[in-house]
């Protein structure tokens, strides 16, 4: 069985620069692929039920990203095959590094290789901004800077470090967050030229640790060993290192009540370059 990588992101930074009619913020960020993720294997069916063999403990099958893209791209393109999807789960749920939306865009992916859908990059990566936010840039699988929604992706070279990821065991509600009175959502716009780690900040930051205290005392442990932050809308929070060795060494004193991992800045995802390599 063949196993497809679904990578985690990062947002490096995150600014909330408007709100639009419709509710949903404008934001510029950083979208930072990492060399860590979950796998999915497919296998094709002559019949057209798509099932997922290895379900998410609170998540039903036909809630699941996975099913909900296999199922999207079998309506928008008129398969009429199916598929037998294997899930090895290694990322924390809704902990802001997108593990959700990594594996629709695998599926996306993957899929129309498989059924031979033919579409292009865009019209997967538009399809996938129906299901999420985040899942775009993981169609189009590179670190990149992201402006609009998330869907207005520009490559950019990002110098090479190791993250420590670490889980603060809470998890917090998107919805909640970008719905709070008190969110900053008038950042000035940078250009991508401008764009340092040091200058920057995530503006959900400031209102998750007020409510969720789990995630500021995560980030006062973190912050005595390396430069730190909030990934997204938490609850995930990571650190900056030039090493591995270094980023090890911290995971290594990580207390037990959190789970962290360590993971490689890559400029292109695992995907992207699994996919490539088949060809
Ligand atoms: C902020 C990020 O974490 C950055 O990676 C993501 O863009 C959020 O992506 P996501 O979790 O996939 O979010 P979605 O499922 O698309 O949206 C969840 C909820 O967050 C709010 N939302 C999300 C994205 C956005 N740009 N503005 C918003 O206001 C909306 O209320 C929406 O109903
Ligand atoms: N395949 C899936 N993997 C993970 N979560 C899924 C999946 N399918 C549906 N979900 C639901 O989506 C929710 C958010 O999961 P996800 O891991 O994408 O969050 P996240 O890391 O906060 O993402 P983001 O950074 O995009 O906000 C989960 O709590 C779960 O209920």
């Amino acid at each position: 069985m063949k196993w497809w990588p679904s990578p985690a992101k990062l947002n490096l930074f995150l600014h909330i620069t408007g709100r639009r009619d419709n509710g949903y913020h404008e934001l510029q960020s950083v979208f930072q692929m990492l060399s860590f993720g979950d796998e999915l294997a497919f296998d094709i069916t002559t019949d057209n039920s798509i099932q997922l063999m290895t379900p998410i403990e609170g998540v039903a099958n036909s809630d699941n990203l996975i099913v909900r893209a296999a199922t999207l791209l079998q309506q928008h393109c008129s398969v009429n095959k199916g598929c037998q999807i294997h899930l090895r789960k290694r990322l924390p749920m809704g902990g802001g590094i997108g593990g959700g939306s990594s594996n629709a865009a695998t599926a996306l992916t993957v899929l129309n290789k498989l059924w031979q859908c033919g579409l292009s990059t865009e019209e997967l990566a538009d399809l996938g901004l129906t299901l999420g936010a985040d899942v775009p840039v993981f169609v189009h699988g590179h670190t990149a800077f992201a402006e609009g929604v998330g869907e207005n992706l520009n490559p950019i070279s990002i110098a090479s470090k190791f993250y420590l990821v670490v889980f603060p065991n809470c998890h917090v509600a998107t919805g909640v967050v970008f719905n709070h009175p008190d969110l900053p959502r008038n950042s000035a716009k940078i250009s991508i030229s401008d764009y340092h780690f040091e200058t920057t900040r995530n503006d959900c930051q400031q209102i998750v640790t007020e409510c969720y205290p789990e995630v500021a005392n995560l980030l006062q442990w973190l912050i005595n060993y390396a430069p730190s932050r909030m990934t997204g809308t938490g609850a995930c929070v990571f650190a900056v290192f030039d090493t591995a060795a270094e980023a090890q060494r911290v995971l290594q004193q990580v207390p037990a009540k959190w789970r962290g991992f360590v993971a490689q800045g890559v400029d292109k995802s695992p995907l992207i370059k699994a996919l490539s390599e088949q060809d």
